[in-house]
């Protein structure tokens, strides 16, 4: 079977910052793929390669086996993306945030409303489509922003950082909406997310990411299985301490650069 995305030896620079050091990846279709790591570890570069935002050399990423540098517009067309910073206009209702995607999107004239209806209806959000963006929550603005990309029925979504800043209940909507649009759907989903234990919970399989790389990647149960035999304690390990164990550090105090931590936060203090 194809791959729904392919990334061999991806690596990607700002000046002297390698941000994304030969990454090595491959998503199954029609699975929840969690990329995981600290602020700066390279996950936001890693996905705006594959969206194509940032160039890449030929044979680094394939998206359903089409090439991002040889082919970008058949990519784009294969994916949808929900960046970290917000992308909702708080001036528009709801429903016209998701129209203007779906004008973006180019879905033809009489397809249009039925597909943002679809749309708004996969994220529970039919009954405040007519609600100014700006009133709100910052958990239903993540599941309009999900809504937006939705409607161009991406094969694979890609959100960066989806949960961010949201209190546990909005978490769980945005992460339960993700679940049953893959179910209903078969889409292939691509999550990057810091909080292990939402991983742990929703994800097939998790790669973990530190200072570019992959340092361990498979399905969180098995993860935290083989952390469980080496140690041969008869402890539960969590998610948190095989990354602890592969990265030299757990989250918390890996800190990132004062810009990552800052854009970080800048998205929580917006959505809360
Ligand atoms: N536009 C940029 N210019 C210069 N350096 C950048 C730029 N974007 C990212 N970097 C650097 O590249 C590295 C990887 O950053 P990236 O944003 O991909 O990490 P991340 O894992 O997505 O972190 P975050 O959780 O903060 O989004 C960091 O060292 C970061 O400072």
């Amino acid at each position: 079977m194809t791959n729904a995305l392919t990334c061999d030896g991806l690596r990607y620079s700002f000046g002297d910052t390698l941000a994304v050091a030969g990454l090595d990846l491959s998503v199954t279709q029609g699975e929840i793929f969690g990329l995981l790591g600290p602020n700066g570890a390279g996950k936001t570069t890693a996905i705006r390669c594959v969206t194509t935002l940032l160039p890449v050399q030929p044979g680094m990423v394939r998206v359903f086996d089409r090439d991002a540098a040889e082919d970008r517009m058949a990519v784009r067309r294969l994916l949808g993306y929900v960046p970290q910073q917000l992308s909702a206009d708080a001036r528009l209702t709801g429903r016209e945030n998701v129209s203007l995607f779906a004008r973006v999107f180019d879905i033809p004239r009489r397809e249009r409303a039925a597909r943002v209806e679809q749309a708004l209806e996969a994220v529970g959000l039919t009954d405040v489509a007519d609600r100014m963006a700006a009133t709100f929550s910052g958990g239903m603005i993540r599941r309009l922003e999900l809504a937006q990309a939705l409607v161009s029925a991406p094969r694979l979504l890609m959100l960066d950082e989806p949960t961010i800043g949201l209190d546990p209940i909005a978490r769980t909507s945005v992460w339960e909406h993700i679940q049953a649009v893959r179910a209903a759907t078969g889409m292939t989903v691509l999550v990057t997310t810091h909080y292990m234990d939402e991983a742990d919970q929703y994800c097939d399989r998790v790669a973990l990411m530190h200072q570019g790389l992959i340092r361990a990647m498979g399905a969180p149960g098995e993860l935290t299985a083989e952390l469980r035999e080496r140690r041969g304690d008869g402890s539960a390990p969590t998610l948190e301490d095989v990354f602890r164990e592969v990265a030299g550090s757990g989250l918390d105090e890996e800190g990132g650069k004062f810009r990552d931590v800052r854009r970080t936060r800048n998205t929580a203090r917006r959505l809360g």
